[in-house]
């Protein structure tokens, strides 16, 4: 049965809307201020995936709670890049930050995610990705007072909602949207990823195949904060054009390249940012 949802199309406009050129008398602390906090042990690599999809976004300052054995890596990687022990309180890092990524890796850290979630303030974005909605799903718990977005592939989405994948209809997923905080934005990753607000939902006809690697989401979710760290039209605007950018510049790369590496991404976003805040519009 054909759905009754109207998804709209995303297109470059979504970039050229979102993406503006800095005013001079900027600095650092306009840019938005990132915690990222995950990485256990054995999922170092995802917030450093993160951290790098953040700073190559322009987020203005990026600090990094994580496990101490990634400290050395995230910094061979990511100078820019501050980090503190996840095992210690982070309220204060919490409370300084505009915006929060939790749960690319985190496993089962889940005493250092009912941290976060009691901590956040309801003008403070809060992104969750990977092991936070797995957790959040198998505790059942709820999403604070706070601005926030999901980004789940479909199992996650599945855990979360408890539609299986093949019942992941936008008429349903909008129905069990509706069951989280009003203004919680829903990414749900997939090929053609899909984009759930309370009044509206968009579709991606962009990306491919050549993005199915380990770390992709990584990336996507560390865009996001970038993006809705500096970009200040709507959390709806910034994390749309944060969806499309992704895909845009792995179709860009996939025209010779197999495959695309999730750290490739990063590396070209300054490019692509340049380009549409000069509005120089005519490679992709
Ligand atoms: N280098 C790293 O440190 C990496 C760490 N990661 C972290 O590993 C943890 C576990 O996440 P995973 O996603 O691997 O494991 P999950 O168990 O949450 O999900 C993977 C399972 O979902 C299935 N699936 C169905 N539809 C899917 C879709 N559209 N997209 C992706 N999977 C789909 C897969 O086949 C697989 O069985 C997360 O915290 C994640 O952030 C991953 O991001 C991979 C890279
Ligand atoms: N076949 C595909 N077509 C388009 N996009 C894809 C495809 N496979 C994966 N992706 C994208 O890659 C990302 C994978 O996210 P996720 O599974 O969370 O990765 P990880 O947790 O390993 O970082 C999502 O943005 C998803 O849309
Ligand atoms: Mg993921």
């Amino acid at each position: 049965m054909a759905s009754d949802v109207l998804m709209k199309k995303l297109t470059q406009a979504i970039l050229e809307q979102t993406i503006t050129k800095r005013a001079n008398a900027t600095h650092k602390g306009d840019y938005g201020r990132i915690l990222i906090i995950g990485g256990t042990e054995q999922y170092g690599g995802a917030v450093i995936m993160n951290a790098l999809a953040a700073v190559h976004s322009g987020a203005g300052l990026v600090t990094v709670a994580t496990h101490p054995s990634n400290f050395t890596a995230l910094h061979s990687h990511l100078p820019e890049a501050m980090v503190t022990d996840y095992t210690q309180d982070l309220t204060s890092f919490i409370r300084s930050a505009d915006v929060i990524l939790i749960g690319s890796g985190l496993g089962e850290q889940l005493t250092i995610l009912t941290t976060t979630l009691s901590s956040v303030t309801p003008e403070q974005i809060l992104i969750l990705d990977g092991s936070a909605l797995t957790l959040l799903a198998e505790h059942q718990l709820n999403l604070p007072d706070a601005r926030v977005v999901l980004t789940p592939h479909q199992m996650e989405w599945q855990r979360l909602s408890r539609l299986e994948i093949a019942e992941q209809t936008p008429e349903n997923n909008l129905t069990a949207l509706a069951t989280f905080p009003a203004q919680t934005i829903l990414v749900l990753k997939k090929c053609h990823t899909q984009i759930y607000t309370e009044n509206d939902s968009f579709e991606l006809t962009i990306g491919g195949p050549y993005q199915a690697t380990g770390g992709m989401g990584d990336t996507l979710a560390g865009m996001i904060a970038g993006f809705v760290g500096q970009f200040h039209v709507s959390l709806e605007n910034a994390v749309l054009a944060a969806v499309y950018a992704h895909s845009a510049i792995a179709d860009d790369l996939a025209r010779e390249r197999y495959v695309v590496l999730p750290t490739q991404i990063s590396a070209e976003l300054p490019k692509l940012m340049h380009r549409y805040a000069e509005k120089k519009t005519d490679k992709l």
